[in-house]
């Protein structure tokens, strides 16, 4: 079957014929044969450069041959023991020597169980109720995060199926605006937990925090007792070996992570200080806990990972984003557009927006419709994007220059044809 009959056989038994929303776009997604390095493969015979790479997990491409080896040789020792291992230190030790908050750490299955337990943590630990998060963040798909959610749910910000006495105690503020936080505070602040946060919104794009705003906030979490909790599902591993807080040199009390963390496999963890930490079941009383979680796959993948990550690969990374991002700069120029690329380290993103995006309201004023134009071009040049301005893109050490080189002829097609030129 192609992928046309495989999505019309999905649609009937897999609500949207997708495992996650994000996956389905119009008239159909491709449905996926392989993927090998840079490349991923469709059903259908046609081959994609992949700047999705699985919403960013697979920093060293698809089946990276070190990580294929280590698990092969795991698998055969089986799959899930419903006990500790010693890899679990191993790969924990790497978290804990890379991630500046981190100090002890815990492995769960996914980014959403990473950042669900993380807030429940810092809940117990300051015994407040009541949550920050910004306005278009994605912290996953659980019930204290899902208000104002950017990637998928900027399209469905308030689900159906969720109790108001859940979200009453999630607050939402802009990003990259300090008196709006600082209101918030003066009103809340004693019944504020923590704020949660991408450093970097990775789901609305990609919007840096503004110079002197992680610092602030830093200061008015410390002074209010509130826990900072940086999310680092997408930006751990990926901005640097010590992912956004190394980056930009502030440290939260907790982090979590996800995506890369499991090496392409099923994985988040939450690390912090020690004494947010210890309050974990079986040493405390904040109760946490998953049948998979450190499942000794995930923690193989993440641990052949994480030991090819040190500061050369990402030195050679970096570089690569810095091609992109000035080819495409030069694009716009060339073409005499009114649109704003942005980007850093190995991630980047057009905003079909003439305009400076500094938050989920500027954001929301870009031009979808034109977006998904340049998308459904993309992949007819054979280049794969997330289908949406409220995702990251992202590069692998698995693209070489003539991959690079090939996404920067099909951007610039796709631009002309996006804005009829
Ligand atoms: C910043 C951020 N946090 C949390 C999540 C949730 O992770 P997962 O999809 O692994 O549950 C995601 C992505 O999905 C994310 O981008
Ligand atoms: N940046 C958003 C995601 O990575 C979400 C992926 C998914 O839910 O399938």
């Amino acid at each position: 079957m192609n992928s046309q009959e495989l999505f019309e056989e999905s649609k009937k038994i897999i609500p949207g014929g997708v495992s996650s929303p994000v996956r389905a776009f119009k008239p159909y997604p491709f449905f996926v044969a392989k993927g090998e390095g840079s490349h991923i493969y469709d059903v259908d015979g046609n081959s994609y450069v992949d700047h999705c790479l699985a919403y960013g997990p697979l920093i060293l491409g698809h089946a990276d041959k070190t990580v294929v080896s280590d698990l092969t040789n795991q698998l055969t020792m089986g799959t899930a023991y419903g006990a500790p291992t010693e890899n679990e230190i191993k790969l924990s030790r790497e978290v804990i020597n890379r991630i500046p908050s981190a100090e002890m750490v815990r492995f769960t299955n996914s980014g959403t169980e990473a950042t669900m337990s993380a807030i429940r943590i810092a809940r117990g630990f300051t015994k407040r109720d009541k949550i920050v998060k910004f306005e278009g963040a994605y912290h996953g798909a659980h019930d204290y995060c899902l208000v104002k959610g950017g990637s998928g749910a900027a399209c469905l910000p308030d689900s159906l199926g969720i109790p108001l006495d859940t979200t009453k105690n999630t607050l939402t503020v802009p990003f990259n605006d300090e008196e709006a936080l600082t209101e918030l505070i003066e009103k809340e602040g004693e019944n504020i937990a923590c704020i949660i946060m991408e450093v970097v919104m990775g789901n609305i794009g990609c919007v840096e925090p503004k110079d002197g705003y992680l610092e602030f906030l830093r200061k008015i979490t410390e002074e209010n007792g509130i826990v900072l909790i940086f999310d680092e599902v997408i930006t751990g591993f990926r901005l640097a070996t010590g992912g956004a807080q190394e980056y930009y040199g502030v440290t939260p009390d907790m982090t979590t992570l996800g995506k890369i963390v499991g090496g392409g496999l099923p994985m988040g963890a939450f690390c912090g200080k020690k004494e947010i930490m210890e309050l974990v079941a079986p040493n405390g009383p904040v109760y946490q806990a998953g049948t998979f979680s450190g499942n000794p796959i995930s923690v193989q993948a993440g641990l052949s990972t994480l030991k090819q990550l040190n500061n050369d690969f990402y030195t050679s990374l970096n570089k690569k984003g810095e091609f992109l991002r000035s080819n495409i700069c030069d694009i716009v120029d060339e073409l005499s557009l009114d649109i704003s690329p942005v980007g850093l380290g190995s991630m980047f993103q057009i905003y079909f927006n003439p305009n400076e995006v500094t938050n989920y309201a500027e954001a929301q004023e870009s031009d979808s419709e034109r977006f998904l134009v340049y998308f459904r071009q993309l992949l007819k040049e054979g280049v794969f994007i997330p289908p949406s301005q409220f995702e990251c893109n992202f590069i692998s050490s698995a693209h070489k220059m003539e991959d690079l080189e090939k996404t920067v002829n099909a951007i610039r097609k796709s631009l002309k044809v996006a804005f009829e030129l």
